[in-house]
């Protein structure tokens, strides 16, 4: 069901009472969590990434169709909205140190990291490096997915998927795609799951293929 339809049905649900505000309520989550590719999993996944990547813009996007008017996140920086049996949270990194201890003591029932760049912005895109960086370092992080999401995509300046895989240090070769998740050879101690996916949130393009391929190594 498109955003459009599911704002209508909103509206309807709204003028016939409270029954029926649970209902679409219900029949809404169960909508984005499909699109996503994640009705039927349970899962806690986190979005990472420097200030201003649009960490806030995305879980607004999922908690409703409309774009969020949204300012700097303040520290302490971390938003959660849970969907069914799905919990988003948003940590901000970058010169947070506070903010770093407390999303690793969310690690240990991580099934998945979105790690959100803004592509568009060239002069963060060492930060951005040496943040991924980390993540891609950290043995606590060895089994879990990462997202890597190049946001902004609708900037007419922003970098083109090869540029962006370079300047993160991304090459397609360490990358997992959709269909080398079919590979069952894949799970038997295959490449890590890290894969690149160009996106504009603001124009809701992109992130749902990004959210299916990580919804397809959730149990
Ligand atoms: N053009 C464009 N702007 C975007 C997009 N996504 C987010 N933005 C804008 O980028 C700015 C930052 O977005 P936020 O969602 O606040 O970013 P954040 O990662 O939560 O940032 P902090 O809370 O400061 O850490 C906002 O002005 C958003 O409207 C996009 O896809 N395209
Ligand atoms: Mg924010």
């Amino acid at each position: 069901m498109g955003f459009t339809r599911r704002r209508r049905n909103q509206e309807v649900a709204l003028e016939r009472g409270p029954m029926s505000l649970f209902t679409w309520l219900r029949d809404s989550f169960l909508d984005i969590l499909g699109q996503l590719g994640l009705w039927n999993k349970h899962a806690k996944i986190i979005f990472l990434g420097l200030d201003n990547a649009g960490k806030t813009t995305l879980l607004g996007m999922l908690k409703d169709d409309r774009i969020v008017a949204s300012r700097p996140t303040l520290y302490p920086t971390m938003e959660e909205i849970s969907l069914g049996n799905v919990v988003f949270r948003t940590f901000d990194l970058g010169g947070h140190e506070t903010a770093r201890r407390i999303w690793r003591d969310y690690f240990p029932e991580l099934n998945g990291i979105v790690f959100i760049v803004d592509a568009a912005d060239r002069t963060r895109f060492l930060e951005a490096r040496e943040e991924l960086d980390h993540l891609l370092e950290d043995p606590m992080l060895s089994g879990v997915p990462i997202v890597i999401l190049g946001n902004k995509i609708d900037i007419p300046i922003a970098a083109g998927e090869d540029e962006f895989r370079r300047a993160l240090g991304l090459p397609y070769h360490v990358t997992v795609s959709q269909a080398d998740l079919q590979n069952t050879k894949f799970f038997a101690g295959g490449p890590r799951p890290v894969q690149v996916f160009m996106v504009s949130v603001l124009k809701r393009s992109g992130y749902g293929e990004a959210f299916r391929w990580l919804a397809a190594l959730i149990e």
